[in-house]
């Protein structure tokens, strides 16, 4: 199968490097032009549980890429879907897109550039670190559950599923992707900005009583917003996911503590920021994550007040 990796950077690095060696040929798309030089120069150096290694990539920026493709796997953040898309617009051709990005709304993002009929969206717990140019690590247990966007069954999925699994990936075939979504959506509502305003890990609020008393808050919120759209996400299904990253991803930096250190826009708008959007359209009252939008917006603006000041020093 011919696959391109949109936004290589943390996440797409990994799942490339994991096609590539379930003998998928990968090129790997990302304006990152240091990482993308690194990577054509020197290999992909990638630390996974099963090992550390180095792996000959192709890399380039999305301007030079020439299709067809059989996949498009996108993973830039969701802020920058439009104009990853856009950029590759010519070359996307009959392509399936698989999005398996944070939040909610993919599906209708990617859905203003190609045939919704040839999208597939999903949920992935596989935690990525990006430590520089050329370099990336992914470590702890996790599964990647994926479908098409409209629901219909497809030879494409199966393909996929046997393509990630042969990389080491543990893929499902998950007909009720929308409920899976809401329900990862709701566990990044609760540990992502939790971790990235106290500065923590998973393991770090999991155990401490005000971390769970305010994560059980956030999800509680997030579920009642998912059922007022009419998807019937479970609660005991994110509290088990909680469970999962509380006692596995014990020192891992979720993604929106990642970009605040490095001071770049978070997703909080397609986290907490679409559950008050959404509770907002449905009157239903989210006060913990209204408060938590305002925090993660107030750490965002002081990280582009310090940029500038430093700049003007
Ligand atoms: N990291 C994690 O543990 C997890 C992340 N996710 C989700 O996966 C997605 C990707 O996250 P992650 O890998 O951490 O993010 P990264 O920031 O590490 O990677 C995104 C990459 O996309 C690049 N990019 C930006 N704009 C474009 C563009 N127009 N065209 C092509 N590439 C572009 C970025 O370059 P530049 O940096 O120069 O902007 C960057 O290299 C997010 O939705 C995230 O929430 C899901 C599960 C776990
Ligand atoms: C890795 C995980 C599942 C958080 O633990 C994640 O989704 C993120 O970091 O954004």
């Amino acid at each position: 199968m011919k696959v391109a990796v949109l936004g290589a950077g943390a996440m797409g690095s990994v799942y490339g490097a994991r096609l590539a060696r379930a003998g998928a040929d990968v090129t790997l798309l990302d304006v990152n032009a240091a990482h993308v030089d690194a990577v054509n120069r020197d290999g992909l150096h990638i630390a996974l549980d099963e090992g550390a290694a180095v792996l000959p990539m192709r890399a380039m920026a999305p301007k030079a890429f020439t299709g067809p493709v059989d996949l498009i796997l996108l993973f830039t953040k969701v802020f920058h879907t439009d104009a990853a898309l856009s950029a590759i617009a010519d070359q996307i051709g009959d392509a399936w897109i698989l999005s398996l990005q944070n939040g909610v709304g993919n599906a209708d993002r990617i859905a203003a550039h190609v045939d919704r009929a040839k999208i597939m969206i999903g949920m992935t717990m596989t935690p990525a670190e990006f430590l520089g140019p050329g370099r990336v690590a992914s470590h702890g247990a996790a599964t990647t559950d994926f479908y098409t966007a409209e629901g219909q069954a497809d030879p494409m999925l199966e393909q996929v599923a046997n393509l990630l699994q042969a990389g080491g990936v543990t893929a499902r075939i998950t007909p009720e992707i929308h409920a899976a979504i809401w329900e990862k959506a709701t566990f990044n509502c609760a540990l992502n900005p939790l971790c990235a305003l106290s500065n923590g890990t998973p393991g770090g609020v999991g155990a401490s009583p005000e971390g769970r008393v305010l994560a059980d808050a956030v999800v509680r919120e997030a579920i009642a917003v998912a059922h007022a759209c009419g998807v019937a996400a479970s609660r005991a299904h994110v509290d088990e996911l909680l469970a999962h990253a509380y006692a596995h991803h014990l020192m891992h930096e979720p993604s929106m503590l990642q970009d605040l250190n490095a001071r770049r826009r978070t997703e909080i708008d397609a986290l907490n920021g679409a559950v008050v959007a959404l509770a907002e359209r449905h009157a239903i009252p989210v006060p913990t994550n209204q408060m938590i939008v305002r925090l993660i917006s107030l750490a965002e603006a002081n990280a582009r007040f310090r940029a500038a000041h430093e700049t003007h020093a």
